[in-house]
Order: C-alpha cells, then sequence, then structure tokens
C-alpha cells in the first residue's frame, strides 16, 4: 500500500473556542512556520459532549420523543436533581460560540468540523476510519453505549498522527481527558495535553510548586501576587496555520445523529430536546405580548457567544467608561452594564483573562497610535472615555481583582479533586443536616417536601422578593447579578436547609457563564463548606434587598405580579414609604386591600412563602409578630426577632437580630472580593 499523503493531527476544542491567543493554535502555527512540522495537515474538531449537552435533538425526524429513545446516550440530565444539565440559555450561547470560531477559522483559510458524541469515540471512530478499519470495527469505547462505526468507504491516504487539547480542572472533564489519551495512545500516536492559558495568570507563575501549597483564604493567595497588573503574561501571537484537512476524507458524524449546516439549525437541534420537558412544574415565562427586542433590553445578559462578540463587548467597556466605572457599580442587578458580562466568554474560552488585561493596559496608558491604520478606529471611540491614559483606577483594578477570584477557584478545583461535589465539601463538615431529595440520609416524606420546596425556589415563587427576582431572572435569562447569586445560594443552603448541590446543579442547567469551578466552589462557600475563611455568614435577603434594590426596580422587573404596588409617598418623588417597600421584598407583607387590589390572593408565594423573615425599618413590630417562621411543616429556617438594633437609616431604625449581626460582618467584609 502507499504511504499516506496526509499526515494530521486532530486538535479537540472544548473550553478553548478562540482563536486569538491559544496556545495550541499558537504552537501549531510556531511550527508550521518553522518549515517541517511531521505533520501536514491539521483537524480544529469540537464535539458536543453527549454527557453533558443533551444531543438527541441531533437525530434527523421523528417526533421529540422518539428521537430521545433512539439516542444511543443516557439523556443528559445532573445526578441528584435530575435537570438537563445544559440548559436553552448554555445551548445557544455554545452553539454561536462554535459557529463564530468556524467563521474565524475558515477565514484564515482553515476550519472546524463539529460532532456529537463523546468525544473519545468520536477520536477512536476517526483513527479507525483512517486505518482503514471495516464496518464492525469498534467504534465503541469499552463499557460505553454502542455508536456504529462510520460505514463510509475507508480513507487510506491518511494518517493521524497525534492527537492534541487543552486541560480543564473538572473530574468529568479529565476523565474524558484520560479516555482520549488512552485511545489515542492505544493506536501508538501521539497525544499531548495543553495547559490552557485562560486565566489571569500563568501557572507557571504561581508562588508555589504544588497545588497542596495554595491556601486556604483567597486573600492570602491575592497578596502573594500583588501588584496584579504586574502579573499577566502577554496574550500569544498566532500565525498562519497549517492546511486543514479536506473535509471529503472524513468519516462522517456516525448514526443516528446529523450534524446541521447552519447555526439556526444547530441551535434549533439543542434546543429542541430541551423545550419537551422543562425541569419545574410552573416555570416562569415572559409576557405574551413582550417582543424579543424587550426582552433583550430587559436582560441583564443579551449577548450572543463567539470570541468576535466576546472582544467587541471588551472595546464596549472600555469605550463607554464601563469599565472604570466597575468598582462603583459591580453590586446592581439591573442592567447591561453594571458589571463586564464576561464570564460567559471566559467560561467556554472565547477570550483570555490576560486578553482582558492587555486591552486595559492600551487603555490605561493610553498607547493607541492615530498613526496606525487598525488602532486609528479604536482610538476614536477610546480617547474621551473615562480613564482612557490615567493608569490603573478603581474599575479597572476591580476587574483585575475578579478575575482572580476566577483563577483561585480553578486552583480550588485542582487542589480538592472530587470533594468539590461533595455535601460535606471541602471542610468536611459533618455535623449539617442537610434537607436532600435522593434517598440517602432522608425518608421518602421528607424527600417529597424538599422536592416541591426545590420547585418553588426553581420557580422564584419563595415569597422573598429578591430570590424570586433572580430565580425568575436566570430562568429567562440565563444570568443573574453575582450579588443575587450569593443570595440566592445563601438562602438555600441556610434558611431553607437545602441540600446545596441541587443549587450548583441547577445554576449548571441555567447559567450561560456555567464554569465547573467557579459554580461549586463559589456554591460550596456561600453554603458554608467550602473556602470561606468566616463560618456561618448568612446573607439576609431583605436586608440586602434594601441596601442594593433600593427602590425595588428590581424585583418589579422580574416578579411582574408586584409591578403595580406603588412604592412613592407621592406619585414621582424619591420619598419612598419603607412600608410598601418591605411588602416589595416580602409580599406576605402587604396589607390584605392592597393584596386583594394587586390581585395577590390566591398566590401560594404571597400567602404561604417558604420562609418569613423578621425584618423591620420602623419601630413598630412586625405584622406577624413574634419569631419568624417557616410555612408548610418545612424544616427551614425563618428570621429572628430579638431586637438588638443596628445603625440608623431612612426614617427607622433596624429591627433585626441575629441576622443582623450576621450581616454586620458581611459588610465589613462584604465580598467586595466575591
Ligand atoms: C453561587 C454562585 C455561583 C456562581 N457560578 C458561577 C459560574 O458558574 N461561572 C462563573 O463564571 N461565575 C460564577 N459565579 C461568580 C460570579 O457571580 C460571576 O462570575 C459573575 O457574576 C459574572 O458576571 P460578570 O462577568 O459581569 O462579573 P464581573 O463582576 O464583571 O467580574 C469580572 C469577572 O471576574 C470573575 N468573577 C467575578 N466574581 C467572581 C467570583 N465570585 N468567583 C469567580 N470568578 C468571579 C468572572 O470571570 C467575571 O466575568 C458564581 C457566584 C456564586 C455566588
Amino acid at each position: 500500500m502507499a504511504p499516506p499523503s496526509q499526515k494530521l493531527l486532530i486538535y479537540i476544542l472544548h473550553y478553548d473556542l478562540r482563536l486569538s491567543d491559544n496556545p495550541v493554535f499558537h504552537e501549531l502555527s510556531r511550527i508550521h512556520s518553522n518549515g517541517t512540522p511531521a505533520f501536514t495537515h491539521i483537524l480544529p474538531l469540537y464535539v458536543f459532549p453527549a454527557h453533558q449537552v443533551e444531543v438527541s435533538g441531533f437525530i434527523p425526524e421523528g417526533d421529540e420523543q422518539a428521537a430521545i429513545s433512539k439516542s444511543p446516550y443516557p439523556e443528559a440530565r445532573s445526578q441528584i436533581a435530575g435537570f438537563w444539565r445544559c440548559g436553552p440559555h448554555r445551548a445557544k450561547f455554545l452553539a454561536e460560540s462554535v459557529w463564530d470560531l468556524k467563521q474565524s477559522l475558515g477565514r484564515v483559510g482553515s476550519g472546524l468540523v463539529i460532532r456529537v458524541g463523546m468525544v473519545a469515540e468520536i477520536v477512536q471512530n476517526m483513527i479507525d476510519h483512517f486505518e482503514g478499519k471495516t464496518e464492525g470495527t469498534p467504534g465503541v469505547l469499552p463499557g460505553s453505549e454502542s455508536v456504529l462505526p462510520d460505514k463510509s468507504s475507508i480513507a487510506p491516504k491518511v494518517e493521524v498522527l497525534g492527537v492534541w487539547m487543552t486541560t480543564d480542572e473538572g473530574d468529568e472533564e479529565k476523565q474524558d481527558q484520560e479516555k482520549v489519551r488512552r485511545v489515542v495512545e492505544g493506536h501508538g500516536k501521539e497525544f499531548r495535553a495543553f495547559q490552557d492559558e485562560k486565566f489571569f495568570i500563568d501557572d507557571r507563575d504561581l508562588p508555589f510548586k504544588s497545588v497542596s501549597d495554595l491556601p486556604d483564604v483567597y486573600t492570602t493567595f491575592r497578596k502573594s501576587l500583588e501588584p496584579l497588573r504586574d502579573r499577566p503574561r502577554h496574550p500569544l501571537r498566532i500565525g498562519e496555520l497549517p492546511p486543514i484537512i479536506s473535509t471529503e476524507l472524513l468519516p462522517t458524524q456516525p448514526s443516528p445523529f446529523h450534524i446541521p449546516d447552519t447555526l439556526g439549525d444547530l441551535i434549533a437541534a439543542l434546543l429542541k430536546p430541551l423545550a419537551q420537558s422543562i425541569d419545574v412544574p410552573k416555570p416562569p415565562s415572559w409576557p405574551d405580548d413582550m417582543s424579543s427586542e424587550a426582552k433583550l433590553s430587559q436582560s441583564a445578559h443579551p449577548f450572543s457567544g463567539g470570541e468576535s462578540a466576546a472582544l467587541r463587548r471588551i472595546d464596549h467597556l472600555l469605550s463607554s467608561g464601563a469599565m472604570s466605572g466597575y468598582k462603583d457599580t459591580r453590586n446592581g442587578l439591573v442592567g447591561h452594564d453594571f458589571s463586564t458580562k464576561l464570564s460567559a466568554w471566559l467560561a467556554i474560552g472565547c477570550v483570555t483573562a490576560r486578553q482582558i488585561h492587555a486591552e486595559m493596559v492600551v487603555f490605561e496608558e493610553g498607547t493607541l497610535d492615530p498613526e496606525k491604520e487598525e488602532e486609528k478606529s479604536k482610538l476614536s471611540r477610546w480617547r474621551l472615555a473615562d480613564g482612557y491614559g490615567q493608569g490603573e483606577n478603581k474599575g479597572t483594578a476591580g476587574v483585575r481583582f475578579e478575575l482572580l477570584w476566577r483563577d483561585y477557584f480553578r486552583l480550588v478545583a485542582r487542589k480538592y479533586g472530587y470533594k468539590l461535589y461533595h455535601l460535606r465539601g471541602l471542610r468536611g463538615t459533618k455535623d449539617k443536616r442537610w434537607n436532600r431529595v435522593d434517598k440517602r440520609g432522608n425518608n421518602p416524606k421528607a424527600a417529597e417536601i424538599t422536592r416541591s420546596v426545590l420547585h418553588r425556589f426553581c420557580e422564584g415563587r419563595t415569597g422573598i422578593g429578591l430570590i424570586d427576582a433572580s430565580q425568575r431572572e436566570i430562568f429567562l435569562t440565563g444570568y443573574t447579578s453575582n450579588r443575587a447569586r450569593q443570595n440566592v445560594a445563601s438562602f438555600l443552603a441556610k434558611h431553607l436547609n437545602v441540600d446545596w448541590r441541587l443549587g450548583a446543579e441547577w445554576y449548571e442547567s441555567m447559567l450561560v457563564d456555567y464554569d465547573v469551578a467557579n459554580n461549586w466552589g463559589n456554591w460550596q462557600y456561600v453554603a458554608g463548606v467550602g473556602n470561606d475563611p468566616r463560618e456561618g455568614r448568612l446573607f439576609n435577603p431583605v436586608k440586602q434587598a434594601l441596601d442594593y434594590d433600593k427602590k425595588g426596580e428590581y424585583i418589579k422587573t422580574w416578579v411582574p405580579e408586584l409591578r403595580g404596588l406603588e412604592l412613592e409617598r407621592e406619585k414621582g418623588s424619591d420619598d419612598i414609604d419603607e412600608e410598601k417597600l418591605m411588602g416589595l421584598f416580602q409580599p406576605w407583607r402587604l396589607p390584605e386591600s392592597e393584596q386583594k387590589r394587586l390581585g395577590l390572593t390566591e398566590l401560594d408565594f404571597v400567602q404561604k412563602p417558604l420562609v418569613k423573615i423578621q425584618f423591620s425599618i420602623t419601630k413598630r413590630p412586625c405584622p406577624s409578630g413574634g419569631r419568624g417562621r417557616s410555612t408548610g411543616g418545612y424544616r427551614g429556617r425563618g428570621g429572628h426577632s430579638s431586637s438588638r438594633g443596628g445603625s440608623s437609616r431612612g426614617r427607622g431604625r433596624w429591627r433585626t437580630g441575629d441576622m443582623d449581626k450576621a450581616n454586620e460582618a458581611e459588610q465589613s467584609l462584604d465580598r467586595q472580593d466575591l
């Protein structure tokens, strides 16, 4: 047989969906420019992973139910609650990101091949195909569900030399990588795993050799790295890439799946199975008559996936002055620009933290050159922006500070491995009894009650305005602010005592920016089982609403049932009636007449809130009087009524108890860091 005419290197993309500042593309272009790489062609390959993303919608024809039953893979659902692991918002964002990369690569004469399945099986299928293995050759890994080998013609012209990919910290990702390595090395090919360089500080520059030396307190970690502005490396330059293999030589997508030809069809294939089985019985919905433009303007995250959109967003943040103002706005709840909204692109590697840093440096130093054609138009946008050419400011420093949190949680994931997903957390906390929905440690009746509480939590019908607004926002848009996330996580874990992993699974399903280390690490932190140095931190969502949603704008945006509540003492004035505000924060507190007027008398979240939190800004006792209590026989935690007072604010004086004490401490630390 003639020797193969093409020597192929496969690059599997996963959470590194970008062309710029990409260590693998950098290496490929470097070797290519050096003249004599061992390979002649490359294959950039993205596989929608069947265990994380539901892929039954890629099966052509038939109704959705039939499609699910025909898929060789189990549904991609979370382990405990059974939520879709990748809900509609992230599925769409991911498809847009993959498509954007395909187009960017196309523009530089390369391309991206898309497949669905388990990545190791797809790699095996490719290698088998090029090794000329015929039908019947296992295209399937031992122990996995069957995926039929490709039946198309054999292509002896190509030899696979190796497979490259970047590593991830998630347990599952590590296992997937290991399976790929075994397949590749089992065929005597080269396997190479690159450290992705999408973080703020490169692993090579960390002040410790072994991750076991990572401090358990973020502040200690941060201090060891300050000044942060001096730390990041420069983004990598990508030169010309080796030619891509002709797609005709490739095996087709293993049956029964079909890869769509357009972005619209790709999104439709991902969304189809998700739409027919929504995870909660009474999901929130947009008003029927709301236009898609109005939805986008109401959403805090109206952005599309992809490297191009990410780079445009960075440009916008700098030219609008939003980045310079970040420190003052970052605790906002409503709007597009109160925080950077870069997280979703960072999570799947459409952009790197050091690219953000590098753009901020150019902005801070004001070094754009009007003589350079490519910098001229940027200069016209940036030069009038707040902070241009004036060095690091509070806002840009604040963004660096937050980006380091992201690095930190990734390293925490590396240090603690599987403990990231464990109920007892990194701390191994044993003394807390959680309300659970799984069989272990629970009787069926209690599990059933917890399940119904969980549904109300997910649906945004708990009766606590801030929590409900956030939960409806996340369901409808895939995003909610960091402030809201902290409150939601604290509420589930500490007021309701519900197994915090259910919240983490819900966020995994809902968030457009889901990231394994950041999500599970943050949930543990807030639930009190992770590496928060202060044990017992508790967010009081009523006080938090008072601090961060002073005029009730956020709650009214997302809980339309309460929009008709007029908070101003006089129309158009800034003078807010605090009692009504308290009614917005917990609608059970509204007088009966107001409840009737607003049509709230039949609503469970008004009449039977999951928790009543005692909190008042007047000297008068709360309407229910006495201790706060949870309702419906649920073993949760209400507020406490011992009045210890606190700071005066507005007209009255805080009348709260233990919860305020916790919040005073909370304010002093305030996770300004988080
Ligand atoms: C319970 C809970 C779950 C979370 N789950 C995720 C998740 O799955 N994915 C995710 O990216 N972030 C998560 N976060 C962190 C944080 O809420 C988001 O990163 C942030 O809200 C994203 O919006 P932004 O890009 O506008 O953030 P900005 O405020 O603009 O911050 C800039 C960047 O810094 C990083 N950052 C900010 N805060 C944190 C933080 N607390 N931890 C780690 N990195 C941070 C993010 O990359 C963010 O894009 C979670 C926080 C909590 C409390």
